[in-house]
């Protein structure tokens, strides 16, 4: 008997951590093409997610010096990168730039889009990541050959993902340039139909937030069940991130990897009944991303 336990063990190892090399060509190579860019690369907007994206390709090797970002109040995080020879707010003229990725609030555009004008040339690449701004009013706005893209903040740790669409006035190179920029930080899902990016958006781009809001809910069940708050917040934050990194690198489904966790008649089995009972976690998680949908596409107007 015990002979056969181990060989389900043996088994419910090979199922549960059935983990695949983490192989990343396509960060090497994106390093490898950032260090190839040659011109500046013009950020602006170094708010939540602009910030991410600098951090993502610093670490990914992307030259400072290479580096300008536009910002009316930058962080303490950001002031300090100027020290590594960023240009943060030149007031000399920088000149065209190779590419400018713009992380301004998609509701200021209109007024600040203009402003850039100045920084493009005939070959300049524009990088918007801006939620529901389309290609049609980039273009009208400040022109450019446009990438519209969708990365989310995991991108500060090369764990992001982008997905992006470029207009037909994008040639290879600037294809090229826009996919280094955007998989230095994580991995680039490429469209070809931009009425998907407002899906994109509630799904990807804003579900950092969601599996956050899963941590500090967690926690908060975790006080009301009788743990004290610091052990609370420990164990949702670490659970969240363990599980994550377990479905990352695991071959197998999350519905699998749920499963495998649900012993029959068991304490996750009873949590479950709540979770994906009605009104449970498929319906909110449907009119979540239902309404985040709705406010990309309301953004665009
Ligand atoms: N946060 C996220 O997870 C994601 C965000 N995005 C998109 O990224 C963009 C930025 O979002 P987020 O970082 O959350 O927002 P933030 O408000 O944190 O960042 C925007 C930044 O742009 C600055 N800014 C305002 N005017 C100008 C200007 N004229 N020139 C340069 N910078 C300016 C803002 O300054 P001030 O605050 O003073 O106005 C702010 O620091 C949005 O378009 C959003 O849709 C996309 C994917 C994910
Ligand atoms: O909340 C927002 O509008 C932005 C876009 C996706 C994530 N944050």
């Amino acid at each position: 008997m015990a002979g056969s336990k181990s060989g389900n063990d043996a088994d419910l190892r090979d199922r549960v951590v059935s983990v695949r090399q983490v192989r990343n060509p396509a960060m090497v190579e994106s390093r490898a093409s950032l260090a190839n860019i040659s011109g500046a690369v013009v950020l602006a907007g170094a708010g939540k997610m602009g910030n991410a994206l600098l951090t993502g390709w610093l670490a990914r090797g992307l030259d400072p010096k290479r580096l300008v970002v536009i910002e009316p109040y930058p962080s303490d995080d950001v002031r300090a990168l100027a020290s590594r020879g960023i240009r943060l707010n030149p007031t000399e003229e920088t000149g065209e730039a190779a590419a400018l990725v713009i992380a301004v609030k998609p509701q200021t555009f209109g007024d600040t889009g203009p402003a850039l004008r100045p920084l493009l040339g005939r070959s300049t690449l524009v990088v918007s990541i801006m939620a529901g701004t389309t290609i049609a009013k980039l273009d009208m706005v400040c022109g450019g050959n446009i990438v519209r893209a969708m990365p989310n903040t995991p991108a500060a740790i090369g764990r992001g993902i982008t997905v992006a669409i470029a207009a037909t006035s994008v040639n290879d190179k600037q294809h090229a340039m826009a996919d280094a920029l955007l998989r230095a930080t994580g991995a680039v899902e490429w469209i070809d139909d931009e009425a998907l990016m407002d899906a994109v958006t509630a799904v990807s781009g804003s579900g950092p937030a969601y599996v956050f809001l899963l941590a500090e809910e967690l926690a908060r069940a975790g006080v009301s069940a009788g743990l004290p708050a610091d052990l609370a917040a420990k164990l949702a934050r670490e659970t969240v991130a363990g599980s994550g990194e377990l479905l990352h690198r695991s071959d197998l489904d999350a519905a699998t990897l749920r499963r495998n966790v649900t012993s029959p008649g068991g304490t996750t089995a009873a949590a479950l009944d709540i979770l994906m009972g009605e009104q449970g976690l498929k319906d909110l998680m449907a009119r979540a991303v239902a309404a985040a949908t709705k406010r990309s596409r309301e953004l665009a107007k």
